[in-house]
């Protein structure tokens, strides 16, 4: 610990600054001639010399921004007895980490609330040329935000180096649709960035890495992902479909005149679309079926299943982008089903691939339950 560390991509050396030295030398890292050093400090210097408006060079194979180049020990490391309880770092690919929704995201990640309060993380950030600036930026306030479960973060553009033994893999990054668009209309846009991704996370990652495929249209993005990696199995293939459920549940909530926590057993049949179907027969009200505490059959059928169906194109209309925060969270609620057991009699949605899903419904080992098919 202790030590302050740039990193130089040209000839990949770590540039090494004694913190105690003072801030005069954190300000002024020593650099080797002719690297382009990339840290936080340096990234603001670029910013003030106007440099910042200079399309980034590609990095190479880069260990960790900034402050997370710091090589030390996490279990040796005194000054946090707590880590010596914590278990093995877990590692997090996020891909789109410089959009909206990762801004969310990533802070969540990092400060416990996902993965629990002993599980230190490694963040591995995928962004696009474009957005590599703007990705140096987050990388700069995760540092500044000194969460003490985030121990590495790296960024990079190459899904082959980024996924490189990821255990989680957020795959985010893609068009957002605009108003009156449909998501389907993003697929030539994005499903080719679904297949690239697949292949690298077929080829670097960790055997067993669970995907979340977030970028729209979600279901049919995962399925190419899940069929361009077929070394992983198709049941760690998620499309995340929890926004749906949420939104749901809080309708139910709404029309029922209960705090949304009452609301359960909630399923989202079919696409992360306009023709989706939330299932308002098996969902439960305070324990009873949301039919017995819902007389009003009419808005269920029709104003509750459009409602939901249609929640992520009104809000478009009304910010102008689509959500982020809200699907932040949702992304947060589908891990941590994934990661924990599911409370007794309740279960909770995914895009998973119906051929899994089928099997899983007749074991009775799996503790957690889904409710979800992935489509083309
Ligand atoms: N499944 C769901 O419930 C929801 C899905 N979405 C979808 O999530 C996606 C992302 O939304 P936002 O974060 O709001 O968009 P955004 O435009 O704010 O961010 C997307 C980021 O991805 C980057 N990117 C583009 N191509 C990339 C690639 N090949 N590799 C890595 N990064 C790449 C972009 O440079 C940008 O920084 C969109 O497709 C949106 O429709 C949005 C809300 C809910
Ligand atoms: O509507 C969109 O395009 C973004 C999204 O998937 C949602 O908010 O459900």
């Amino acid at each position: 610990m202790g030590l302050s560390t740039a990193y130089s991509p040209a000839g990949s050396r770590l540039v090494t600054t004694p913190l105690g030295a003072g801030a005069a030398q954190l300000l002024r890292p020593r650099r080797t001639p002719l690297a382009t050093v990339r840290c936080s400090v340096d990234a603001a210097k670029q910013v003030q010399d106007g440099a910042a408006t200079v399309a980034p060079e590609k990095p190479a194979s880069r260990k960790g921004f900034g402050v997370f180049s710091t090589i030390y020990d996490l279990k040796a490391d005194s000054e946090h007895c707590k880590s010596k309880s914590w278990k093995k770092l877990v590692s997090i690919a996020v891909s789109g980490a410089a959009g909206m929704i990762s801004n969310h995201l990533l802070f969540k990640l990092a400060s416990g609330e996902v993965f629990g309060q002993d599980q230190p993380i490694a963040l591995k950030l995928l962004g696009s040329e474009r957005s590599f600036q703007a990705l140096e930026g987050v990388a700069m306030e995760l540092e500044d935000s000194l969460y003490p479960l985030l121990r590495e973060v790296s960024i990079g553009m190459d899904p082959y180096e980024v996924f490189e033994d990821v255990d989680w893999a957020l795959l985010i990054g893609a068009k957002p649709r605009g108003p009156g668009m449909e998501r389907a209309a993003l697929l030539d846009i994005n499903g080719q960035i679904y297949a690239d991704q697949g292949k690298a996370l077929n080829a670097v990652a960790s055997p067993n890495v669970k995907v979340i495929v977030v970028g729209n249209p979600c279901n049919t993005n995962a399925l190419i992902c899940m069929k361009n990696a077929p070394n992983i199995p198709a049941k760690n293939f998620h499309a995340l479909t929890r926004l749906d459920e949420n939104r749901a549940k809080c309708q139910l909530a709404l029309k029922a005149g209960v705090f949304y926590d009452k609301v359960s057993n909630m399923t989202i049949w079919g696409n992360h679309s306009t023709t989706q179907v939330p299932d308002f027969l098996n969902a439960k009200i305070d324990g009873r079926p949301a039919k017995e505490v819902i007389k009003d059959t009419k808005w269920l059928e029709e104003e509750f299943t459009l409602t939901v169906q249609n929640r992520g194109g009104v809000l478009i209309q009304k910010w102008g982008r689509s959500s982020a925060a809200s699907t932040a969270v949702s992304i947060v609620d589908a891990i941590r089903s994934l990661v924990t057991p599911t409370p007794e009699g309740d279960w909770f949605s995914s895009g998973v691939s119906l051929y899994y899903w089928k099997s899983l419904w007749h074991s009775r080992e799996h503790r957690v339950q889904y409710a979800m098919q992935i489509k083309g």
